[in-house]
């Protein structure tokens, strides 16, 4: 029975439609880029074997009908990965109250964001922290008991910073389910 097993761990991947969730499950599962991925209409889920740990990566599709769904994903889940699209600046206002919605659903899950569709270095320099902001304005502030992280990625470049801000993610992702 899954819920026995004491190695087992969820990551519940959100974000709105377009994100680029998909598209970054796929990369950390495969480590290739995919141009072309479809949305996702229900679910997405991919497993991951890594240092003792099976890793169930969900991914609840972004459509607006779809979002109604995302709260029930959250009491199994043992981080919350919640991907933005950092050059989709008029949608930042809807990603926020998504991702505060669930927040007050969870006070204590730790919470990955990705800042992703980066292009380069000096790009997500000057976006993320504008990201950080439009997320987490000074009227919303992180409960202090929260674990929270924003990482730049990209995921449908074949180049080598797409690789490297994936597998940070990925060894983020370990760390934190490897913690008792
Ligand atoms: N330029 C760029 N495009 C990206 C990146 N990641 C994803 N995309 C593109 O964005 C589009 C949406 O990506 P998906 O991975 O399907 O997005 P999603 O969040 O899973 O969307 P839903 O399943 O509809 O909720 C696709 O055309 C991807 O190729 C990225 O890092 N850079
Ligand atoms: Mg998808």
């Amino acid at each position: 029975m899954r819920g026995c097993r004491l190695d087992w761990r969820q990551v519940l991947v959100l974000g709105l439609d377009g994100a680029g969730k998909s598209s970054v499950l796929h990369y950390i599962c495969s480590q290739t880029a995919r141009e072309h991925i479809a949305p996702t209409r229900s679910f997405n889920s991919a497993q991951l074997y890594v240092e003792g740990l099976e890793m169930d990566l969900l991914e609840v599709g972004g459509s607006q009908n779809l979002r109604a769904y995302w709260p029930h994903y959250l009491s199994q889940a043992h981080v919350l990965v919640f991907v933005v699209d950092s050059v989709d600046r008029s949608r930042l206002l809807t990603a926020r109250q998504e991702l505060h919605t669930l927040l007050a659903a969870e006070p204590r899950l730790p919470l990955v964001v990705l800042a992703n569709k980066q292009v380069g270095v000096r790009l997500s320099a000057r976006l993320t922290p504008q990201l950080l902001l439009g997320l987490f304005p000074a009227k919303l502030s992180v409960p202090r008991q929260r674990e929270l992280f924003l990482l730049p990625t990209s995921a449908t470049w074949a180049s080598l910073s797409t690789a490297t801000s994936v597998l940070r993610v990925k060894s983020l992702l370990v760390t934190l389910l490897s913690q008792p």
